[in-house]
């Protein structure tokens, strides 16, 4: 199913959640909206969804393969939802969770007991619960319930898939877990499917493309390299990731920049390098306040030599560091990789 969302706003009284959105998604395409808090994500998600609705007065379209669903009910789209807190029915089995939506359907387009048992047995398999069929909810764990829910959803095939940060109650590595297991079979599965997510990480890696939300406007939509390496503003940059700020006269001290500006630079941590205090590419002087060595890159924190209220952050491979031997308390040269400044509003 291709979705196409024209020229939508929501308001709530006077509050604008949502403003003049546009999107395209491509059939079979896993889009991942992406926002902090407030940022009107699900209200867009639930308007997709047919919960919310939209205003008589608006003139925004929601288009699936190009036909208006505005007016159409919730039960009549093809959508399969999955909720941070879809809670499962507590007094059925895992199996009759699943089966649920089949037993509801009007008589005559009701599967026999027989076509229901071979698949939800199927969708046991693709969850990877099989075994697990005569259970009840309470004896599962986090993850596996967030399993069956989706099994449920996909139960009647939907054309599309919504999830509502389903994997946001689930602890780290369990959440890293579910999301690998989701992309390959979101990928198998071939269907179009909308997350909603605050976790950068997340989207980054599961989404084909990620639309950032902030106040209710589209930051920048892309696929995730885009968006991580060619963000098109400041918020995009600050909200995929650490990020340092630097005044371009600090920029200017060194050979980095021929063309003095007035603009300021936001690097990325991976994107600085330490080198020796003396070095004259260096744009800042800092002294090693704290080492994380934990993780697949050592992350570095240091202050400005002439401002220990004000913090850097490096990343290096573990090989960078060894070989440089930093040490905490050490003073140091701050170098750049790379040069990204917005105040003309077009990214370097
Ligand atoms: N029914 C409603 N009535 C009034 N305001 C609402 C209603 N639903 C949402 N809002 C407001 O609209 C804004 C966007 O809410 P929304 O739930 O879409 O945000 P979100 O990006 O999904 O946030 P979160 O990640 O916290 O769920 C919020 O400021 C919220 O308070």
């Amino acid at each position: 199913m291709k979705i196409e969302v024209k020229n939508l706003t929501k308001y709530f009284g006077n509050f604008t959640a949502l403003e003049n959105i546009n999107l395209d998604i491509v059939e079979g395409e896993l889009l991942a909206l992406l926002g902090p808090s407030g940022s009107g994500k699900t209200t867009l998600l639930r308007m997709i969804a047919g919960l919310e609705t939209v205003d008589d007065t608006d003139k925004g379209e929601i288009l699936f393969n190009n036909i208006d669903v505005a007016k159409k009910d919730i039960g009549d789209r093809d959508i399969g939802f999955v909720f941070q807190h879809y809670a499962l029915f507590k007094h059925m089995t895992v199996f009759e969770n699943i089966a649920f939506g089949l037993r509801v359907k009007p008589k005559k387009e009701r599967l026999s007991n027989k076509e229901i048992e071979e698949k939800v047995t199927k969708l046991l398999k693709l969850i990877q619960l099989d075994g697990f069929a005569s259970r009840f909810p309470w004896q599962l764990s986090g993850g596996q319930r967030q399993r069956v829910a989706l099994a449920r959803a996909l139960a009647v095939e939907p054309k599309v898939l919504l999830l509502d940060e389903p994997f946001g109650a689930l602890d780290a590595k369990v959440r890293t877990d579910l999301r690998r297991w989701l992309k390959e079979l979101q990928e198998e599965l071939g269907i179009t499917t909308i997350l909603v997510t605050h976790d950068q990480e997340e989207a980054l890696e599961v989404a084909n493309r990620i639309v950032v939300i902030n106040k209710g406007k589209i930051e920048q939509i892309g696929t995730p390299e885009e968006v991580f390496h060619n963000p098109s503003n400041e918020f995009v940059i600050n909200f995929l990731g650490n990020v340092n700020l630097f005044h371009a006269r600090e920029i200017e001290n060194s050979s980095a920049l021929e063309e003095p500006t007035d603009n300021k630079y936001l690097i990325r941590p991976h994107e600085l390098e330490i080198v020796s205090v003396n070095d004259k590419d260096a744009i800042i002087q800092a002294k090693v306040k704290y080492i994380q060595l934990a993780g697949s890159f050592v992350k570095v924190e240091l202050t400005y030599l002439n401002d220990d209220k004000r913090v850097v952050l490096v990343e290096m491979p573990h090989y960078e560091f060894n070989e440089k031997n930093i040490q905490k308390g050490d003073i140091v040269g701050i170098r750049t990789r790379k040069l990204r400044s917005f105040e003309d509003g077009a990214g370097i």
